[in-house]
């Protein structure tokens, strides 16, 4: 569904990565891991099109993004949601925050129901805030949440949004197991609507609980991507060998 074909990128002459091809399908969670520094956000930035390879394609359901009219582009881009790794909420209610996800992906589509008298948007709120546990706080201030809880306002809001393509750059890094839980349950039911998920993280525990498949990104590119048991129980490669087993010390 979503496809980097030899991506390379690079900041003021600096390579971050080159010739990397990752892709994910729908209704599949993939988990990128690799220590800090490696990339990971940059090729999150890449597959969600807001980052333009310096070579290399990015194809959305098989259109290619940086090839195509703006309009175009902007169109698949708003088919990719993205959680980051620190909430940012808007400064409004919760119901609100998640509210805005429906608008990006389809600007018409209150007004038509205002118009209509139709109440459809409190409906798919409702229903993303109830996948992260947090129905209830609907009507609350953003400001009054917990990190852990803004977090999963974050979450519900990407998934109202009803992407094709979902990327979260470590979206528990700073949460306590409870929450951390309830975003990898979140996950799965994202998988379960049939979205392409792409989670980055270095915790590989997180990656093998949740993830169908595994790249493993070191300082040399994608070491290896398959399958999650074969990663973590037989690599075939032997710097993928080293960092799951804590010997490659970065
Ligand atoms: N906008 C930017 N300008 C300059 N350099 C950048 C920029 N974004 C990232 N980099 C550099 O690119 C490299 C990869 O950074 P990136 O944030 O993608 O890594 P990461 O694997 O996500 O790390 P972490 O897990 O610590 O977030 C780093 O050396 C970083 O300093």
């Amino acid at each position: 569904m979503l496809r980097a074909t030899d991506v390379s990128q690079s900041f003021g002459g600096e390579r971050v990565f080159d010739d990397l091809s990752v892709e994910v399908d729908a209704g599949e969670v993939l988990g990128v891991i690799g220590p800090s520094g490696v990339g990971k956000t940059t090729l999150l930035r890449t597959l969600a099109l807001s980052l333009e390879p310096d070579a290399g394609t990015v194809a959305l359901g098989g259109t290619e993004a940086w090839t195509a009219e703006e309009s175009e582009r902007l169109a698949l881009r708003r088919r990719v949601g993205m959680v980051f790794q620190e909430a940012s909420l808007f400064d409004a209610s919760v119901g609100r925050n998640v509210e805005y996800g429906l608008r990006v992906r389809s600007p018409w589509s209150d007004r038509i129901a205002a118009a209509l008298g139709l109440a459809e948007t409190p409906d798919a709120v409702r229903e993303s805030l109830d996948v992260v546990g947090l129905t209830d706080k609907a009507d609350q201030h953003a400001d009054s949440l917990s990190g852990g809880e803004a977090q999963r306002v974050s979450f519900a809001r990407a998934l109202a949004y009803d992407p094709d393509v979902l990327l979260l750059d470590e979206p528990t890094s700073d949460l306590d197991p409870r929450n951390t839980a309830v975003i990898e349950e979140a996950i799965g039911e994202a998988r379960s609507r049939g979205i392409g998920v792409v989670v980055a993280t270095h915790d590989m525990h997180q990656a093998e609980r949740v993830a169908d498949r595994v790249a493993v990104l070191l300082d040399d590119g994608i070491t290896e991507v398959g399958p999650t048991e074969a990663i973590f129980e037989d690599p075939d490669d032997e710097r993928t060998r080293k960092f799951i087993s804590g010997e490659l010390v970065y």
